[in-house]
């Protein structure tokens, strides 16, 4: 996968494309991450982005211009990129979007910025997509976070260090059971016999009870959903 990153603030994203997971798959040519400054594509002496809103009010607009200039020049040649747009007014990101999006070929993310793009930068986007009801000072935070939950579903990133919890939990969009390592008692507090015990076929439906337990408590709507989808089974729903 190939994924292209129009931002004003590119050095945002130096940290989070050398680190870790995402580092190696980059580094090891799995995905290509590409991040380009608006700003290289304006053409003005002092390469100017933003411009004041018509009609007045507060803040400013990412031009037009700039964006649409990065997006002719980068999709010169290959695939056409399928385009979101992060902003606090879009559509709710969540697993089943970053599969899908783990899917497409190539991406490319226009991180907002101010009080937003320009609306005809929209001609352009495919997705406006949120991270979540709150306002922040930029997109790209947004971008990394939709970055990083595509990656790791893309066969072969995640290796076999960080299991893809592929149970039948979390692609139900179940809350994880609880995780335990050495030591089996520490500072009084005992790991679950059960955990210990070797027992698979016991460990496995204690962690199903604890995973439906925990979704029940804290997100009934999840279970609700389920439910209603026909997706859990009668012993699960006991
Ligand atoms: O604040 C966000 O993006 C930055 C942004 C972009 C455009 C105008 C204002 C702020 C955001 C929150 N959830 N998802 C994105």
């Amino acid at each position: 996968m190939r994924i292209d990153v129009l931002t004003v603030l590119p050095g945002l994203f130096d940290c989070f494309l050398k680190e870790g997971v995402i580092g190696k798959a980059i580094s090891s040519g799995k995905v290509e991450v590409k991040v380009h400054n608006i700003r290289d594509f304006t053409t003005d002496k002092h390469r100017v982005v933003d411009d004041v809103p018509y009609g007045g009010g507060p803040g400013m607009v990412l031009k037009p211009e700039p964006i649409f200039r990065a997006y002719d020049e980068l999709t010169k040649e290959g695939e056409k990129p399928y385009v979101l747009l992060t902003e606090p007014w879009g559509e709710k990101f969540n697993q089943e979007m970053a599969v899908e999006l783990s899917k497409k070929p190539r991406l490319m993310i226009i991180c907002g910025r101010y009080e937003g793009v320009d609306e005809r930068v929209k001609s352009l986007v495919d997705r406006e997509v949120s991270i979540g009801d709150y306002v922040l000072t930029g997109g790209e935070l947004p971008a990394m976070v939709i970055m990083d939950a595509v990656l790791r579903l893309i066969p072969g990133v995640l290796g076999n260090l960080e299991s893809l919890r592929a149970d039948s939990f979390s692609d139900r969009g179940l809350l994880g059971y609880p995780n335990y390592t050495r030591p089996a008692e520490f500072r009084g507090m005992k790991v679950p016999e059960v955990l210990l015990s070797g027992h698979h076929k016991k460990i496995e439906s204690w962690r199903k009870e604890q995973s439906l337990r925990k979704t029940l408590e804290r997100r009934p709507e999840i279970i609700e959903n389920l439910k209603r989808k026909g997706l859990l089974t009668k012993e699960e729903l006991e």
